[in-house]
């Protein structure tokens, strides 16, 4: 059997399957199909592709939510096969953050400090650091119910970072916001992710979005990983033709036809992607 590298730092998954509506005697369908990955640590990853291409399960499977078919995921070289979703030392952020009503700003972002026993002072520097560092400082006391959406997804991204997660799952953390909000949390979330040194994978169906947030992006296609690379990498030598049609790139007159066109083939790019190479 091939011996499989897995790195000692960071997120390493390999070969995953997931399957739904498997049983002893159907198949189920296939929606991860054997993926690998590595997300090191510090890194940020974003997950790009249709909807229905298996993001979701593939994140999932990650947090531990969704059973492995096939394959293994291990963090800082320890496989995960069956140590529970809580015990993985995980965060999870989804589209609708669902903030405690019935808590403060502050006390919604303390909630996974209180679970850990986190002294109250201590606490209370923590909250106030990250309302910071999401650009909310001041909010502690507001009611969740006069936040506008934005601000509802900082908290929930302040509230997922409090107990320092060794590793961060964004689900289309921005998708319920509408364009212009989206583009501009983008940019927080990225330097948000930075400043905190955390280690993330995000999963977006929007390249513009995967672009601006992670450092590599993860292209997908019907459960497949197509291509894993720097989003100035993927714009110049996307991988296939698949790849080039889904970032928004198209061939250039002359050159599309198929037969012969080979490796020498570049796509041009015909829409932005608010990408600035930095
Ligand atoms: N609980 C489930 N039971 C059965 N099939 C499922 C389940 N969840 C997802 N699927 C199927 O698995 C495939 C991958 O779905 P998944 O949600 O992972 O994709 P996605 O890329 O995240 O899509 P989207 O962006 O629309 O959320 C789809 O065909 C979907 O219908």
């Amino acid at each position: 059997m091939e011996h499989v590298e897995i790195p000692r730092a960071g997120l390493a998954v390999r070969d995953a399957v997931v399957r739904y509506g498997a049983s002893r005697r159907r198949q189920g369908a296939v929606a991860v199909d054997r993926v690998s990955l590595d997300v090191t640590a510090g890194e940020i990853v974003a997950l790009l592709g249709p909807s229905g291409c298996g993001k979701s399960s593939l994140l999932r499977a990650v947090a531990g939510l969704e059973p492995l078919a096939g394959g293994s995921v291990a963090f800082d070289g320890e496989d995960l096969a069956g140590v529970p979703v809580h015990r993985r030392g995980f965060g999870l952020l989804f589209q609708d953050g669902q903030l405690f009503p019935h808590r403060d700003v502050g006390r919604n972002v303390a909630y996974g400090l209180e679970a850990q026993g986190v002294p109250r002072a201590e606490r209370a520097e923590r909250v106030a650091e990250l309302l910071d560092a999401v650009g909310l400082a001041g909010y502690a006391q507001r009611s969740v119910a006069t936040l506008s959406g934005g601000q509802k997804q900082r908290v929930a991204l302040a509230r997922s970072l409090a107990p320092r997660p060794r590793l961060l799952l964004l689900d289309e953390p921005l998708s319920a916001l509408d364009r212009r909000l989206r583009e501009r949390l983008a940019v927080d979330v990225r330097e948000t992710l930075r400043a905190t040194g955390t280690t993330a994978v995000f999963v977006t169906h929007d390249h513009d979005e995967a672009f601006t947030v992670a450092d590599r992006v993860a292209v997908m296609d019907a459960g497949r990983l197509l291509q894993v690379d720097a989003p100035d990498v993927l714009l110049r030598s996307p991988a296939s033709e698949r790849v080039a049609e889904f970032l928004g790139l198209a061939p250039r007159p002359g050159e599309g036809d198929g037969e012969g066109a080979g490796d020498a083939r570049k796509p041009a790019v015909t829409t932005s992607t608010g990408y600035d190479g930095t």
